[in-house]
C-alpha cells in the first residue's frame, strides 16, 4: 500500500515536472515546444539516450537548441556556432560547482593578495593560458621520455593476442607514461588499478545517468560509481604523498596554494583527463589508417622527410621541434579527433537567466555542448562523415569549418583542455611509430564496424588489429 502510493506520487511528481520544464523552456516568441523527443513520465528520453546517445541527439543537429529529460531532469542541447561560442566563451555559463575552479585562478589571486573574486572571465582566461604554457614547456622538456613512453605503448598494442587485450594494454602504457611525465610517479600496481577503475567508473557514471533501467536503483549504482571513486582517490593520495616529498614541479604551480582536499581534486583530475582519452583516439587513428593505406603512405614520406631534413637516424630522436615540422601527420590526427572526440559532453549552467537562439534559459539549466554533434555538423563541414585530413592542412585551429567553436575536441575558453598540447604529441608519435615499422589490418569479430561506447571517452569497441613488420 505504502509502496504503491509513494510510486503514484513520484510519477505524478514526475509528469508534473516534465510539463513545467517544456512550458518554461519555450521560445520567447511562439509557442511551440523545444524540439526534441517526447519525454515519458518517470523515464524522461532514457531509452533512446541509453540506447543510442549521439543518433538521439543527432536527429535534431539542425537544431540550434533542443531539449531531453533524463528521468523528470531536463538538459538542453546547443549546436549552434554562436551560441556555443557563448556558452563555452563569454564567462555567463559555468561548468557545474562540482568540478571545481579552476586551480590556476586561486593560485593567481592567492598570489595576487587578491580576495577570490571568481567573476572576471578575461583574467581566467589569462590565467588558463599561462598554465598551460607552463605545463607546455614542462613536456617539451620531457619529449624524449614520452616518446619511448609511447612507443612501449605501440608495442604493447602490436603483441597483445587480441582485441580485448590490445585495448586494456594501450590503457596501461600511457597511464603509466602519463603518470611518470606529469608527476614523476611510477607504482605497476597503481596503473593495472587505475587502469580497470577509470574505464569501469566512467562506464557506471553514464549508465547511472541515462539507463532507464537504474532509475529504480540509483542509490545502488551511485553506491558501485562511489566505489570506483573512492578507490580512485586512495591512488590521488599516493600521488599527492609523492609530489610533497619531491622538490617543486610544475604540478605545485598547476595545483596551487590549496587545501589538501583541493590538491587531491586537482591530481585526480588531471589522472582521470589523461588516461582514457589518449589510449582511445590511438585505438580510433589505428582503425581510421587501416582503411586509408593513401594517408599511411603520405604519413612515411613526411616522416621521411623529416628524418633526412633533421639528419636523424630515427624518429626516436625527434625533438619537439622536428615533431612539429610534421604537418601532414598533425592533421591527420586532428582529423581523428575530429571524426571520434572522446569527450562526449561538456558540461555547462548559466549562472542568471540568459537567452540563448530566442529561448529563455532560466539560471542553473544544464546546458549541454556535444562535440561530436558539432564535429559532424552538415552546415558547417564539407563532407562531414568522411576522413579527410587535407581540410586542416590551410587552417591548423579549425580546418574547414567557420570557427573555433566549431572544432572542439579539447573544448574551448577557460576550461579547455590543459592537456591538449601533451595529447597531441603523444597521438603523433605513436602514429608515425607505427607507420614507420609495421603494416596493420583490422577485423571486427562481431562482423561489423566499431561501435562508439558511451563511457568517459568514446572506446571503440569490438576491433582485432593485426600487425605485420614492414618489409
Ligand atoms: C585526446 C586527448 C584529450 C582530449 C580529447 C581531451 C579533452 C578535454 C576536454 C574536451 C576538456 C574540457 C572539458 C570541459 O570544457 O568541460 C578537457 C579538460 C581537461 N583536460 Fe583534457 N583531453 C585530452 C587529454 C588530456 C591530457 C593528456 C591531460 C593531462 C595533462 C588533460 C588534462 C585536462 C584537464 C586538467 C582538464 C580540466 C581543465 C579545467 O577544468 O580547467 N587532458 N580535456
Amino acid at each position: 500500500m505504502v509502496v504503491t502510493g509513494g510510486l503514484v506520487v513520484y510519477a505524478a511528481k514526475s509528469v508534473f515536472q516534465l510539463y513545467w520544464t517544456r512550458k518554461r523552456l519555450r521560445p520567447l516568441h511562439g509557442s511551440q515546444n523545444l524540439p526534441g523527443p517526447s519525454p515519458w513520465p518517470i523515464v524522461g528520453n532514457c531509452i533512446p539516450l541509453s540506447s543510442n546517445l549521439y543518433q538521439t541527439l543527432y536527429q535534431y543537429v539542425e537544431q540550434p537548441i533542443s531539449l531531453y529529460f533524463i528521468a523528470s531532469t531536463p538538459f538542453v542541447v546547443v549546436t549552434d556556432e554562436a551560441a556555443v561560442r557563448k556558452v563555452l566563451g563569454s564567462g555567463m555559463y559555468q561548468k557545474p560547482k562540482y568540478f571545481g575552479y579552476r586551480s590556476s585562478t586561486i593560485r593567481y589571486s592567492v598570489e595576487m593578495n587578491q580576495k577570490l573574486i571568481l567573476t572576471n572571465e578575461q583574467m581566467r582566461q589569462q590565467q588558463a593560458d599561462s598554465s598551460r604554457k607552463a605545463l607546455k614547456v614542462m613536456i617539451d622538456s620531457k619529449v624524449s621520455d614520452i616518446i619511448d613512453g609511447m612507443i612501449e605503448a605501440a608495442e604493447a598494442v602490436v603483441h597483445a593476442v587480441d582485441g580485448r587485450e590490445q585495448v586494456e594494454n594501450i590503457r596501461r602504457k600511457v597511464i603509466e607514461l602519463n603518470l611518470n611525465v606529469l608527476f614523476g610517479y611510477k607504482n605497476d600496481k597503481d596503473v593495472g588499478s587505475l587502469s580497470h577503475i577509470i574505464f569501469e567508473a566512467g562506464k557506471e557514471f553514464i549508465l547511472r545517468t541515462v539507463n532507464p533501467f537504474r532509475i529504480g536503483w540509483r542509490w545502488m549504482a551511485n553506491f558501485r560509481f562511489f566505489q570506483y571513486v573512492f578507490s580512485l582517490i586512495t591512488i590521488g593520495r599516493r600521488v599527492c604523498q609523492h609530489m610533497d616529498s619531491q622538490p617543486a614541479t610544475w604540478v605545485h604551480g598547476w595545483v596551487g596554494k590549496v587545501g589538501k582536499i583541493g590538491k587531491l581534486g586537482k591530481v585526480v583530475g588531471l589522472i582521470m583527463a589523461s588516461s582514457q582519452t589518449v589510449p582511445t583516439t590511438c585505438l580510433w587513428l589505428l582503425f581510421l589508417l587501416s582503411k586509408y593505406p593513401q594517408v599511411v603512405e603520405k604519413i612515411r614520406e613526411e616522416t621521411s622527410r623529416v628524418l633526412h631534413s633533421t639528419k636523424k637516424q630515427s624518429m626516436e630522436e625527434f625533438t619537439v621541434d622536428d615533431l612539429n615540422e610534421l604537418a601532414y601527420v598533425d592533421c591527420v590526427v586532428k582529423e581523428c579527433l575530429r571524426l571520434y572526440p572522446p569527450f562526449p559532453l561538456l558540461q555547462r549552467e548559466p549562472e542568471m537567466d540568459d537567452i540563448l537562439e530566442n529561448v529563455k534559459i532560466p539560471a542553473r539549466t544544464p546546458v549541454y555542448i556535444v562535440p561530436w554533434l558539432l564535429h559532424h555538423h552538415p552546415k558547417y563541414w564539407k563532407q562531414p562523415e568522411d576522413f579527410i585530413p587535407d581540410r586542416f592542412m590551410y587552417n591548423a585551429s579549425h580546418g574547414d569549418a567557420p570557427s573555433d567553436f566549431v572544432y572542439i575536441p579539447f573544448g574551448r575558453g577557460s576550461r579547455m583542455c590543459a592537456g591538449y598540447h601533451l595529447a597531441l604529441l603523444e597521438l603523433k608519435i605513436l602514429t608515425i611509430y607505427v607507420c614507420q615499422y609495421y603494416d596493420w589490418k583490422c577485423s571486427f569479430p562481431q562482423g561489423k564496424e566499431p561501435a562508439m561506447f558511451p563511457s568517459i571517452s568514446m572506446t571503440p569497441e569490438n576491433i582485432e588489429i593485426y600487425f605485420s613488420i614492414r618489409k
